[in-house]
Protein backbone atom coordinates (compact mmCIF):
# COMPACT_ATOMS: atom_id res chain seq x y z
CA UNK A 1 0.00 0.00 0.00
CA UNK A 2 1.17 3.85 -0.57
CA UNK A 3 1.23 5.13 3.03
CA UNK A 4 0.99 8.83 4.02
CA UNK A 5 3.14 9.44 7.14
CA UNK A 6 2.59 12.07 9.55
CA UNK A 7 4.35 13.08 12.95
CA UNK A 8 4.79 16.18 15.11
CA UNK A 9 7.58 16.82 17.03
CA UNK A 10 6.38 14.97 20.06
CA UNK A 11 5.91 11.97 17.52
CA UNK A 12 9.67 11.89 16.48
CA UNK A 13 11.13 9.91 18.31
CA UNK A 14 8.71 6.88 17.01
CA UNK A 15 8.30 7.89 13.84
CA UNK A 16 11.53 7.00 12.34
CA UNK A 17 10.73 3.07 13.59
CA UNK A 18 7.37 3.36 11.76
CA UNK A 19 9.00 4.46 9.09
CA UNK A 20 11.33 1.67 8.59
CA UNK A 21 8.38 -0.72 9.91
CA UNK A 22 6.49 0.15 6.81
CA UNK A 23 9.21 -0.02 4.39
CA UNK A 24 10.01 -3.32 5.81
CA UNK A 25 6.59 -4.61 5.11
CA UNK A 26 6.25 -3.60 1.68
CA UNK A 27 4.82 -0.43 1.73
CA UNK A 28 5.51 3.12 -0.43
CA UNK A 29 5.47 5.78 2.15
CA UNK A 30 5.16 9.58 1.74
CA UNK A 31 6.49 11.32 4.52
CA UNK A 32 4.87 14.54 5.70
CA UNK A 33 6.01 15.34 9.13
CA UNK A 34 9.25 17.22 10.30
CA UNK A 35 12.54 15.30 11.12
CA UNK A 36 13.40 17.65 13.74
CA UNK A 37 12.52 18.46 16.92
CA UNK A 38 11.11 22.41 16.72
CA UNK A 39 7.48 22.18 17.91
CA UNK A 40 4.80 22.07 14.67
CA UNK A 41 0.90 22.15 16.01
CA UNK A 42 -0.53 18.80 14.74
CA UNK A 43 -3.73 19.71 13.33
CA UNK A 44 -1.55 21.14 10.70
CA UNK A 45 0.49 17.86 9.93
CA UNK A 46 -2.54 15.39 10.49
CA UNK A 47 -4.57 17.51 7.32
CA UNK A 48 -1.47 17.12 5.10
CA UNK A 49 -1.33 13.91 5.76
CA UNK A 50 -5.00 12.79 6.09
CA UNK A 51 -5.66 14.87 2.59
CA UNK A 52 -2.93 12.25 0.78
CA UNK A 53 -5.39 9.51 1.55
CA UNK A 54 -8.45 12.02 0.41
CA UNK A 55 -6.59 13.17 -2.69
CA UNK A 56 -6.10 9.07 -3.89
CA UNK A 57 -1.86 9.59 -3.38
CA UNK A 58 -2.61 7.15 -0.46
CA UNK A 59 -4.43 4.31 0.43
CA UNK A 60 -4.06 4.87 4.54
CA UNK A 61 -2.61 7.26 6.92
CA UNK A 62 -0.38 6.53 9.99
CA UNK A 63 -0.33 9.61 12.52
CA UNK A 64 2.33 9.74 15.75
CA UNK A 65 2.30 12.65 17.98
CA UNK A 66 2.66 12.23 21.56
CA UNK A 67 -0.01 10.54 22.86
CA UNK A 68 -2.10 9.64 19.55
CA UNK A 69 -5.30 11.51 20.98
CA UNK A 70 -4.52 15.14 19.09
CA UNK A 71 -3.84 13.31 15.90
CA UNK A 72 -6.59 11.09 16.02
CA UNK A 73 -9.10 14.05 16.86
CA UNK A 74 -8.04 15.99 14.07
CA UNK A 75 -8.14 13.15 11.52
CA UNK A 76 -11.72 12.42 12.56
CA UNK A 77 -12.86 16.27 11.81
CA UNK A 78 -11.71 15.51 8.09
CA UNK A 79 -14.32 14.49 5.68
CA UNK A 80 -13.53 10.69 4.31
CA UNK A 81 -11.15 10.26 7.07
CA UNK A 82 -11.75 7.31 9.81
CA UNK A 83 -8.94 7.09 12.10
CA UNK A 84 -8.70 4.14 14.91
CA UNK A 85 -6.44 5.05 18.12
CA UNK A 86 -3.52 2.29 17.81
CA UNK A 87 -2.26 1.37 21.06
CA UNK A 88 -2.75 -2.41 20.85
CA UNK A 89 -3.03 -4.98 18.23
CA UNK A 90 -6.93 -5.94 18.61
CA UNK A 91 -7.94 -2.12 17.65
CA UNK A 92 -5.74 -1.49 14.96
CA UNK A 93 -7.41 -4.43 13.06
CA UNK A 94 -11.07 -4.44 14.73
CA UNK A 95 -11.00 -0.11 13.35
CA UNK A 96 -10.22 -1.72 9.47
CA UNK A 97 -12.52 -4.75 9.74
CA UNK A 98 -15.65 -2.76 11.32
CA UNK A 99 -15.04 0.97 10.52
CA UNK A 100 -12.84 0.53 7.65
CA UNK A 101 -10.61 2.90 8.97
CA UNK A 102 -8.10 4.39 6.72
CA UNK A 103 -5.51 5.98 9.39
CA UNK A 104 -4.02 5.12 12.53
CA UNK A 105 -2.94 7.85 15.28
CA UNK A 106 -0.06 6.24 17.71
CA UNK A 107 1.47 8.45 20.64
CA UNK A 108 5.39 8.19 20.93
CA UNK A 109 4.71 9.13 25.00
CA UNK A 110 2.29 5.44 25.28
CA UNK A 111 4.06 2.79 22.98
CA UNK A 112 7.48 1.69 22.41
CA UNK A 113 8.82 0.29 19.12
CA UNK A 114 7.81 -3.74 19.51
CA UNK A 115 3.76 -3.23 20.05
CA UNK A 116 4.32 -0.01 17.10
CA UNK A 117 5.83 -2.81 15.10
CA UNK A 118 2.44 -5.37 15.87
CA UNK A 119 0.41 -2.48 15.66
CA UNK A 120 1.17 -1.30 12.49
CA UNK A 121 1.37 -5.35 11.30
CA UNK A 122 -2.23 -5.45 12.57
CA UNK A 123 -3.90 -2.39 10.78
CA UNK A 124 -2.67 -2.67 7.58
CA UNK A 125 -3.05 -6.37 7.48
CA UNK A 126 -6.53 -6.00 7.97
CA UNK A 127 -9.47 -5.51 5.59
CA UNK A 128 -13.17 -4.04 6.04
CA UNK A 129 -15.89 -6.40 6.55
CA UNK A 130 -18.13 -5.35 4.67
CA UNK A 131 -21.54 -6.67 5.45
CA UNK A 132 -25.04 -5.22 5.57
CA UNK A 133 -24.60 -3.83 9.41
CA UNK A 134 -20.77 -2.23 8.66
CA UNK A 135 -21.52 -1.11 5.46
CA UNK A 136 -24.71 0.90 6.75
CA UNK A 137 -23.00 1.75 10.17
CA UNK A 138 -20.21 3.28 7.65
CA UNK A 139 -22.36 5.22 5.91
CA UNK A 140 -24.07 6.83 8.83
CA UNK A 141 -20.21 8.57 9.25
CA UNK A 142 -20.85 9.77 6.59
CA UNK A 143 -24.00 11.25 6.61
CA UNK A 144 -22.30 12.65 10.25
CA UNK A 145 -20.28 14.52 8.11
CA UNK A 146 -22.64 16.11 5.96
CA UNK A 147 -25.05 17.21 9.35
CA UNK A 148 -22.12 18.85 10.74
CA UNK A 149 -21.17 20.66 7.45
CA UNK A 150 -24.31 21.72 6.58
CA UNK A 151 -25.06 23.27 10.34
CA UNK A 152 -21.74 24.81 9.87
CA UNK A 153 -22.52 26.35 6.98
CA UNK A 154 -25.68 28.01 8.16
CA UNK A 155 -23.79 29.48 10.95
CA UNK A 156 -20.71 30.68 9.02
O1 LIG B 1 -2.51 15.38 21.51
C1 LIG B 1 -1.56 16.11 21.26
C2 LIG B 1 -0.24 15.53 20.97
O2 LIG B 1 0.04 14.49 21.86
C3 LIG B 1 0.93 16.50 20.90
O3 LIG B 1 1.96 15.76 20.34
C4 LIG B 1 1.38 17.06 22.23
O4 LIG B 1 0.33 17.75 22.87
C5 LIG B 1 2.59 17.98 22.04
O5 LIG B 1 2.93 18.52 23.28
P1 LIG B 1 4.24 19.38 23.48
O6 LIG B 1 4.19 20.52 22.50
O7 LIG B 1 4.19 19.84 24.90
O8 LIG B 1 5.43 18.51 23.19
Amino acid sequence: MRIALGNDHAGLPLKEHVRQVLLRLGHEVADFGPDTDTPVDFPDITFATCDAVRSGEADRAVLVCGTGAGALMAANKIAGIRCGLGHDVYSAHQAVEHDDANALAMGAWLIGPAMATEVLESFLGATFDDDADTVRRVAKLRDLELRSARELAEHI
